[in-house]
């Protein structure tokens, strides 16, 4: 999971130095050692986390700070502050030409994560009503077009292609095209290299210079590290990037190209992928990611995606159901589906304060495989033994367990579950006044109640 060595290395130093109560400035400088070293085991850039160290240990040995109630405390603010401002302070956004169609160049290397990408902001942008063209104008590999086609279609997003020809005559009919069709968003696709070669960089600068983009947006794996912000640093020096996609950010325990790339280049991370699937892309808010980084969770973060995924219809419709006492297994297994929805279910509860650090990968993994567990149960399940699971005797238990590749006691441990689920529900139901409204709320919401509350 993202961040996860650098997370634990900041939160052992914290400890020790909350475990103090009084500090002293060599206290201080003790743990910014410490937090030097994080920095440098994830992989962040050496004189940014020099720079960063210095400018933490100037505030932090302050008189204010020393002789405050709550030392510790303030110092991790400091260091939030200051991680907050090396990520780049504020979201940056894409800027978007007055003149229709935006223009948005993405260029970066193979494998990067390009072409996902590409698809993944044409979905974020469709979702906001707009309606992006996707353009193929990697022309070296036909699997390159094909696979543009693929995840464009997934998308929901048009690809301009004319197979294999020149890519800035590609880039500048797809605009004519954008222009005549409606599209208010074109995002061109180019070739990436195993290399930066001059090749790549001239072919990108004359895109650049015929179609003028609104928008460079450089795509780089997070899981390369320092090559990655090199890699940034070089195509800024040559092309000028106005932005950076950071890929695979979900998969990168040590997070160093996110926390280097903007001090490094100068130039901000707009959106970090955090997985293959298209929605997996979140636009970086840097005190949100200074929070995650800290343990500290990432509500906000939580409550965009749940409000982007989760059909608040169905959530009423479920509360009413709660109030009614008439919640079923079919209500369940489409509660979980939504919450599933949102992601991986260790990414959703890392994101919840306190929580990261409390449950690894391989409980989280445990979790995920449970719930599948149980939607398979309910799947193998007929619609009234769904709407009224009293009805479930020995005989359908056993074809039920047959039929999920589950045990007998499986599916008896969900069917309790959910019963006492049930016996809960109806006390919420027949609490009166606000407190049950919102108690029912805030259950339709989630899902209802885990199996095993
Ligand atoms: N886990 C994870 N995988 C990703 C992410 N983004 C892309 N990938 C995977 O990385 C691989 C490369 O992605 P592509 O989009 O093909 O990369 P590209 O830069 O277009 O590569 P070329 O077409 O070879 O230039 C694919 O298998 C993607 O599924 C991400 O955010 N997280």
């Amino acid at each position: 999971m993202a961040f996860e060595g650098l997370s634990d290395k900041l939160s052992a130093a914290f400890k020790r130095l909350r475990s103090k109560g009084r500090l002293t400035e060599s206290d201080v400088k003790d743990a910014m050692r410490e937090v030097r070293l994080a920095l440098l085991e994830a992989d962040v850039n050496y004189k940014v986390a020099k720079d960063f160290v210095a400018a933490v240990t100037a505030r932090a040995v302050g008189s204010d700070v020393l002789t405050s109630l709550t030392p510790a405390q303030q110092v991790i603010k400091i260091v939030d502050e200051e991680l907050t401002s090396l990520m780049g302070a504020e979201n940056s956004r894409i800027q978007f030409s007055s003149k229709i169609p935006t223009i948005i160049m993405m260029c970066g290397l193979q494998g990067s994560g390009k072409t996902t990408h590409s698809a993944k902001l044409a979905r974020y942008f469709k979702k906001q009503g707009k309606r992006p063209l996707l353009v193929a104008c990697d022309v070296y590999r036909p699997a390159a077009i094909e696979q543009l086609k693929v995840v464009g279609e997934k998308a929901g997003a048009p690809v301009f292609d004319m197979g294999q020809g020149d890519p800035v005559k590609i880039a500048k009919k797809a605009i004519s095209h954008a222009k005549d069709y409606g599209h208010d968003i074109v995002i061109l696709d180019t070739a990436g290299r195993l290399h930066i070669d001059e090749q790549l960089m001239g072919e990108l600068k004359n895109i650049k210079a015929e179609v003028g983009p609104h928008e460079i947006l450089l795509v780089i794996d997070s899981m390369t590290g320092q090559d990655a912000v090199n890699v940034a640093k070089s195509f800024d020096e040559a092309l000028g990037i106005d932005g950076v996609i950071l890929t695979k950010l979900d998969g990168d325990t040590r997070g160093g190209a996110a926390l280097s790339v903007r001090a490094v280049t100068g130039k901000p991370i707009k959106f970090v992928g955090m997985g293959e699937k298209l929605d997996d892309l979140e636009p970086f808010y840097p005190d949100r990611m200074a929070s995650r980084i800290l343990g500290m969770g990432d509500v906000l973060t939580l409550i965009d995606k749940a409000q982007e995924q989760l059909d608040f219809k169905s959530s009423e419709k479920m509360a009413k159901k709660l109030k009614e006492n008439s919640f079923d297994l079919d209500d369940l297994l489409e509660q979980m589906k939504q919450i599933r929805k949102m992601g991986p279910l260790g990414q959703i509860l890392s994101m919840l304060p306190g929580v990261k650090g409390q449950i690894g990968d391989e409980e989280a993994q445990q979790g995920e495989a449970q719930l599948r567990q149980v939607e398979s149960i309910i799947n193998s399940m007929t619609r009234a033994e769904r709407a009224k699971p009293a009805i479930i005797n020995p005989s359908r238990k056993r074809r039920i367990a047959a039929g999920s590749g589950t045990k007998v006691e499986d599916v008896n441990r969900l069917l309790r579950q959910f019963d006492q689920m049930q016996k809960m529900m109806k006390q919420f139901g027949s609490m009166g006044g606000k407190k049950g409204k919102r108690l029912r709320a805030m259950m339709g919401g989630m899902g209802g109640p885990p199996p095993g509350m």
